[in-house]
């Protein structure tokens, strides 16, 4: 199967070219490529990145296929220009075992859309009391890289410290959702301003803070890897700009929504803005469009969590946390980097596709625009501008922050491995 993408702008700079894939590579690349038996896209102005990599992707399988399953959240993957996703632990059963990573990855290349990489649990079924298996999970078929109790902070310091030991000896990373359980018991929104106004309890930015400190004290002590879930405040990127600078092998992501929401959108009291880490001020989704800019936080990844509309259209303080974001990310990214100036298209390919794709120690993505490269891509028209239905996502959930949102850049044509998986808005294969 061979293609040719005619008149492409690589990470949207310089003069159109032609992109000739081939047996799942860039086979050739030029101005006035003869096409052959290929076939042609025509992708006059569309600016071509490698296929984005997200770390931080709640598929819902085992346990909650009322609300995402790994087919249809490969396909909302697809759609939004992944070509690999890290499928979180927090399903039912845990995945913290060597039977359930298997099984999800089996899945994944059964659906064949996206590679699905499981992420294995720290402890035993993310109670935090014992830590799982890792090196089982490493070993096998599933060759798991990423371990998180996401959903839950790995709060105890002596287990964080095993867990990142272990790091080292299966060159793997511990990513954390950074949250001191005990500054954080009943909180409903960001402590501040907003939460008092409406009367909610406070989730204060130190409950991240702290533990995100703390990890990276651990994270240099014993030489292991850590990575920093979904981080939402100005402290989070002071303390990981500190952390950095004295050589620590620290790496973290911020989400799309937490680039451009922020609580004053809780006055609505509609629990599709609730989200955990919560939605945080202007001043904090300024530090980490910033942070995000310079490299101290180095990618971005969606935290896409379904949710059931049982559990999201009720009242506020039992509706669950999450949204989705794989269908929207690069729009998002696009409105709050790419037309602010703060990132141009290589930018994005560095915070989406290459930075993901090193921390998670993939070798065959995020990597460059160049022949012989496989043939992991994503074709943007950075001219579009569109509006949001969850309705019309590939999702089985619609829970997105985004509804009705007219927004810049949409993702045309996804490819894994020279394969097309999603174009012009559908899903291919
Ligand atoms: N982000 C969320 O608000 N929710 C996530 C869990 C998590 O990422 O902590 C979920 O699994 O629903
Ligand atoms: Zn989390
Ligand atoms: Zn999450």
């Amino acid at each position: 199967m061979s293609a040719l993408l005619r008149g492409v702008l690589l990470y949207g700079e310089g003069e159109p070219v032609d992109v000739l894939i081939e047996d799942g590579v860039i086979s050739r690349i030029g101005a006035g490529l003869d096409e052959g038996d290929a076939e042609v896209i025509e992708a006059q102005g569309k600016v071509l990145l490698p296929g984005f990599v997200d770390l931080h992707t709640h598929l819902r399988e085992p346990g909650r296929e009322d609300t995402e399953t790994i087919a249809t959240g490969s396909a909302a993957a697809a759609l939004g220009g992944y070509t690999a996703v890290f499928a979180m632990a927090n399903t039912d059963p845990v995945a913290d075992t060597q039977l359930v990573v298997e099984h999800v990855w089996r899945k994944g290349q059964e659906v064949g859309l996206v590679d699905v990489h499981p992420v294995g649990a720290v402890t035993v079924g993310l109670k935090g009391e014992k830590l799982a298996e890792l090196g089982t999970m490493a070993r096998s078929t599933a060759g798991v890289r990423v371990f998180s109790d996401d959903g839950h902070c790995v709060h105890d310091p002596l287990l964080m410290r095993r867990a990142l030991e272990y790091s080292k000896a299966l060159d793997a990373v511990i990513a954390q959702h950074a949250e001191e359980p005990k500054l954080t018991v009943g909180a409903q929104a960001n402590e501040g301003e907003v939460a008092s106004r409406l009367g909610l309890a406070g989730w204060p930015a130190v409950a991240e803070e702290a533990i995100v400190a703390r990890d990276c004290l651990l994270a240099k002590h014993t030489g292991g890897r850590l990575h920093v879930c979904h981080v939402s405040t100005t402290g989070t990127v002071d303390v990981l700009r500190w952390a950095k600078a004295r050589g620590t092998g620290v790496s973290a992501e911020v989400t799309p929504h937490h680039l451009l929401l922020t609580d004053e959108l809780l006055a609505s009291y509609d629990p599709v803005n609730k989200v955990n880490p919560p939605l945080r001020t202007s001043v904090d989704v300024q530090a980490l469009r910033a942070a995000l800019a310079e490299g101290v936080v180095d990618c971005v990844a969606t935290d896409h969590a379904p949710h059931a509309p049982q559990d999201k259209d009720c009242e506020w303080s039992s509706a669950r946390p999450g949204m989705l974001g794989l269908q929207t990310a690069l729009s998002v990214v696009a409105q709050t980097m790419v037309v602010t100036e703060l990132l141009d298209w290589r930018g994005v390919a560095r915070v989406m596709s290459e930075r993901p794709a090193q921390i998670a120690g993939l070798p065959d993505q995020g990597r460059p625009l160049a022949e012989g490269e496989p043939a992991n891509l994503a074709l943007v028209d950075p001219d579009a501008r569109w509006t949001v239905r969850g309705a019309d996502f590939a999702s089985i959930s619609d829970n997105t922050p985004f509804e009705g949102m007219e927004l810049p850049a949409r993702v045309v044509l996804t490819m894994l491995r020279g394969r097309i998986t999603a174009h012009e808005g559908k899903v291919c294969g």
